[in-house]
């Protein structure tokens, strides 16, 4: 069995953690790490867990816990992985980090967007952006793992075999975004109480969302681009909060490069994703809702080209806590410990 320890396991994401790795044959959770409710039962943090969990809430203490733990997640805030990480943590255990300190190759862009000093640029070279479809085979080896974020994901994955295979104008991408309050995390926040978010959609981030670069670069790798070098694709990536629970919405648009037909794009989504478990093709003019993904690992994905524009429209959606977070770290799991990747990730979306 592989024994999880998960630091923030009292979040939202971590409590999905819980939840998956519960499920998990191959897996026990042995540390639910927590800041605030350090010594309190789990199951009366979180009742649905209820005759289900009997472990107390334990501190952030990693160097103890990778002594116990064959990995670790970290689903903490921005920058509380690179405080804490070191080879001592990493010469004992594999570590999936949910936050952004390890995905931005660029230290200074890093420090740009997330308006914070990085407290282990040592180690960002070696981490391996876990987009499990895209880069499965670097994350087999890897020690440190950074687990995508959730608009990320759904906008790279959706955007990716068009980028790749050159059908698009890189200048003219656009992603519009939608997300569940979830997304938010679990703290106390005035602009997510329910009056604030209830009955109304709003934009947020507009110019400044801190997973633009994210999806500018790993988008770049995709065109052939040398970013480290200074070459990078330009989006623009408008973030909008929407009162449902669970759920991310990308829709992105691109002008088509000349004589770039409907068929070429179902080609092109076919080859990268014809064979991933967790993609699911909708083809031409079917297009994805995120009811339909609630609860499971799936991104689905629908297209259509726009004859009067010369534009594609490219659609994605995923849960949030699932695929945008704890499911995906446990794919990237699997991928560390030889498994096949849907070991514990057979959930079917709930509805309604
Ligand atoms: N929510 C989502 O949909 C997604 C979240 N993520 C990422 O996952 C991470 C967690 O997000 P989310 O679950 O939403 O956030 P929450 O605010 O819901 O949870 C944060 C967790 O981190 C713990 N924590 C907070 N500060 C510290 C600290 N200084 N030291 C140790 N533990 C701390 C909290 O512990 P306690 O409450 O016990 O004090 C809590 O368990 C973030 O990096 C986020 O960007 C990624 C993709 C999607
Ligand atoms: C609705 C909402 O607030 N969403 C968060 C993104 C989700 C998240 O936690 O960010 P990562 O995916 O980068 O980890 C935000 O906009 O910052």
């Amino acid at each position: 069995m592989i024994k999880a320890g998960i630091i923030g396991s009292t979040g939202y994401a971590g409590a999905e953690l819980v939840r998956l790795l519960l499920q998990h044959p191959e897996a026990e959770i042995v540390w639910y790490g927590s800041r605030s409710y350090t010594g309190q039962k789990y199951a009366d943090i979180y009742r649905n867990m209820f005759q289900i969990v009997d472990a107390d809430c334990l501190g952030d203490d990693l160097d103890e816990l990778a002594k116990q733990a064959d990995v670790i997640f970290t689903a903490t805030p921005q920058g509380f992985c690179a405080s804490v990480i070191g080879d001592g943590i990493l010469e004992n255990t594999k570590v999936i980090d949910l936050s952004a300190d390890f995905r931005l190759k660029r230290v200074d862009v890093y420090e740009q967007w997330y308006h914070l000093t990085h407290k282990a640029p040592s180690y960002i070279k070696e981490a391996v952006y876990g987009l499990c479809e895209i880069n499965r085979d670097k994350i087999a080896g890897a020690r440190l793992i950074a687990n995508p974020g959730c608009y990320t994901t759904t906008s790279i994955l959706t955007l990716y075999p068009l980028v790749r295979e050159g059908l698009i104008d890189l200048k003219s991408i656009i992603v519009d975004a939608k997300s569940g309050t979830s997304g938010a995390g679990r703290g106390a926040k005035v602009p997510n109480l329910f009056c604030e978010v209830n009955e109304s959609i709003k934009p947020y981030g507009v110019t400044t969302h801190r997973h633009t670069p994210e999806i500018e670069e790993q988008l770049s790798y995709a065109a052939g681009l040398d970013y480290m070098g200074g070459e990078s694709i330009l989006i623009n990536f408008t973030p909008h909060l929407v009162p449902m629970n669970r759920g991310i919405l990308a829709t992105c648009y691109a002008s088509l490069k000349e004589g770039v037909s409907e068929e070429r794009i179902g080609e092109a989504y076919q080859k990268y994703y014809g064979n991933e478990t967790f993609i699911r093709l909708l083809g031409a003019g079917q297009f994805p809702e995120t009811r339909w993904v609630e609860g499971s690992n799936f991104v689905d994905i629908g297209y259509k080209v726009d004859p009067r524009t010369g534009r594609v429209i490219a659609v994605g959606a995923l849960d949030n806590l699932v695929k945008g977070a704890a499911g995906q770290a446990v794919q990237n799991m699997n991928i560390l410990f030889g498994l096949p990747e849907d070991t514990g990730l057979k959930l079917v979306p709930v509805f309604p």
